[in-house]
């Protein structure tokens, strides 16, 4: 791949200090995305993936390094602005409190083209139509099961049509046939519409079809 990166993150570090004890959950992580292309983040518990999506969507601040989105700097600046970044450029799902709980699956999903003026109701209801949801649009989150909960959220970063997925564990709790309509969903907004995505995942049906696995350990990149 070339060309200038969506997202560029250089040498990040985020360290936890709890009492005397400190976990060094990102040393020294460097990142691009590229633009079409589906990169799959796999590393076992505690290696720092949710961590690192939490930097790189301005939700975390790094403690060293710096992140770039869309050639403006991310890190190191008031939430107000990481705020509005973060709206522009990204979508963003993580392992929970992706969903209003008073608004609808369908309200949800509309919630942020709203807020930037472009809500569309029809890339909302094919996209919860595709991966399955379509019986739910007007149920509220505390309604759905883990499994519908994640593929909302899921919908929920997608439908304002953002230039990046960061998205965490979105097939968690599905069947092999839901994980493959999430699978595809994904698939399309990265090579269909030339999007990229970065997936933290467990999923080897989702990593199957990336077009670049990484493997996070202890905070740092390592071979497979
Ligand atoms: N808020 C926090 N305070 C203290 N330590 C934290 C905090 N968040 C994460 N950690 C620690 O940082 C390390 C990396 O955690 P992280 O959640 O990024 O891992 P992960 O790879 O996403 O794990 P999982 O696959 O279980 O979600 C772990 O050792 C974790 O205990």
């Amino acid at each position: 791949m070339s060309g200038a990166p969506l997202l560029n993150a250089t040498d990040l570090y985020r360290f936890y200090q709890v009492g005397d004890d400190e976990t060094r959950a990102l040393r020294g992580v460097s990142l691009e995305l590229q633009p079409g292309e589906l990169t799959v983040l796999l590393g076992s518990s505690g290696s720092g993936k949710s961590t690192l999506l939490a930097c790189l969507a301005g939700l975390d601040d790094p403690d060293g390094g710096w992140i770039e989105l869309g050639g403006e700097r991310l890190s190191r600046q008031p939430e107000a602005r990481r705020a509005r970044l973060r709206a522009a450029h990204l979508g963003v799902m993580l392992q929970s409190g992706n969903l209003i709980p008073h608004l609808t699956v369908l309200d949800n999903a509309l919630l942020t083209g709203s807020l930037l003026g472009r809500r569309d109701d029809v890339r909302a209801r094919e996209l919860l139509g595709r991966v399955g949801l379509a019986p739910h649009l007007h149920a509220y989150p505390a309604q759905l099961s883990g499994g519908e909960t994640a593929r909302a959220a899921l919908v929920a970063a997608l439908a304002h049509d953002p230039r990046i997925l960061l998205a965490d564990e979105p097939t968690a709790e599905v069947d092999a046939d839901t994980e493959d309509r999430v699978t595809d969903v994904i698939g399309e907004f990265v090579h269909g519409q030339g999007r990229a995505a970065l997936i933290a995942t467990h999923s080897q049906r989702l990593a199957g079809r990336a077009d670049r696995v990484l493997y996070l350990k202890d905070g740092r990149w390592a071979d497979a």
